[in-house]
């Protein structure tokens, strides 16, 4: 954040709502969710920014009524015009709509939404400094929100993979089979903890088949030792295990099928393997927190297996909401690509498993 943003965002509603609408309603934002991707129809290319306060919170604007989406809460900005580089229409929106000079930074995410009348690309950028006093120019209530907040507020369906770029990890560990050695298993778990990971995917399918007992031991002892790093951990598949031990559940493509409702209480995470755009409408409908798509490359383990490729995981991100990891072949090197595709972040298995 540079200097400018030092001078706190002047008149505003704090982390209220001047209308007292909000975050009750949150969730009057997932209406557009299910719809069928056309192709062929426009895509409109929207830039949004995400502007701080000196107290770290996040601005967001209400939509007013008259316009789609009236009463939803989004990230200030707007519609690119011909010709216009994205930082230069941000800057512009920014002006017009809160009247205030801003530096724009880092892109966030940049989401492909399909709506019922448009599909969306929401490009959403970090404003890096600003100044002025941001006001309604043009009607809009304004909340400053604390980041944790913001998943509360009613917003359209392309900003809940923003909320989740901005609030949850880019990285999705898988683990591998634990080969002989539960201990060197732990260790390097443990190792991937102290690095950094926070959301792991307790995952030995050869194991957990060949030896139930000693997989629910060391899930056990996995869960304990990702309890005390607060890292968020889902066992695969097993919903029993996972109910046992109080973490979440990572589904197979194959048991949403089985599913008519969330098999987990809402505290405990829920994710889908997924392959197309039915499994994740159903991974999104069954109340999943977020999706894995792939493989997007080649991976050692199926070298014939041609990968979709970012254009095609884009094509499947456009059709949900929800937050999704993209999976096969990538590394941290790859999470730029990941988000200007829409992705969370990458799962991986090798790439951020400590050797
Ligand atoms: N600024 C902004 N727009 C968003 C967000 N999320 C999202 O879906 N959008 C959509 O992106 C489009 C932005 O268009 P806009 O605000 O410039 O204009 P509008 O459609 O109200 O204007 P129009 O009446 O001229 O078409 C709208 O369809 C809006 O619903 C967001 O977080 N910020």
């Amino acid at each position: 954040m540079g200097s400018w943003a030092e001078q706190p965002g002047g008149r505003s509603a704090g982390e209220g709502r001047r209308d007292g609408a909000g975050p009750a309603d949150a969730d009057a934002g997932a209406s557009a969710d299910a719809e069928v991707p056309r192709p062929r129809s426009r895509v409109v290319e929207v830039v949004a920014g995400v502007i701080r306060d000196a107290r770290g919170r996040v601005l967001l604007t209400r939509r007013t009524e008259g316009r789609d989406l009236a009463g939803l809460w989004e990230f200030p900005g707007g519609k690119r015009e011909p010709g216009e580089t994205p930082e230069a229409a941000l800057s512009r929106e920014l002006h017009e709509e809160l009247g205030i000079d801003s530096e724009i930074g880092a892109e966030l995410i940049r989401v492909p939404q399909i709506y019922p009348d448009k599909r969306l690309v929401l490009d959403v950028r970090e404003v890096r400094a600003w100044r002025g006093s941001a006001r309604g120019r043009e009607g809009q209530a304004l909340a400053w929100v604390p980041p944790h907040k913001l998943a509360s507020y009613a917003m359209p369906p392309a900003d809940r993979p923003v909320v989740a770029a901005l609030e949850q990890p880019d990285r999705y560990l898988v683990t591998p089979e634990p080969g002989d050695d539960d201990e060197a298993w732990l260790a390097a778990l443990a190792a991937a903890l102290a690095a950094g990971v926070k959301r792991v995917q307790l995952r030995a399918p050869a194991l957990s088949a060949a030896d139930p007992a000693r997989w629910h031991r060391l899930a056990a002892a996995a869960a304990k030792r990702g309890r005390a790093a607060k890292a968020e951990l889902l066992i695969n598949a097993d919903l029993a295990l996972a109910r046992e031990l109080g973490v979440g559940a990572h589904l197979r493509a194959t048991q949403l099928r089985g599913l008519s409702e969330r098999p987990l209480p809402a505290e405990l995470p829920l994710a889908a393997s997924c392959h197309d755009a039915r499994e994740l409408q159903a991974a999104q409908a069954l109340g999943c927190d977020f999706a894995v798509v792939g493989s997007i490359k080649p991976t050692p383990s199926h070298p014939s297996v041609l990968g979709i490729g970012w254009e095609a995981f884009a094509a499947l991100r456009e059709s949900v909401s929800l937050p999704i990891y993209a999976i096969g072949g990538l590394g941290a090197q790859d999470l730029a690509d990941a988000r200007r595709h829409g992705a969370q972040g990458v799962a991986a298995i090798r790439s951020l498993w400590p050797v």
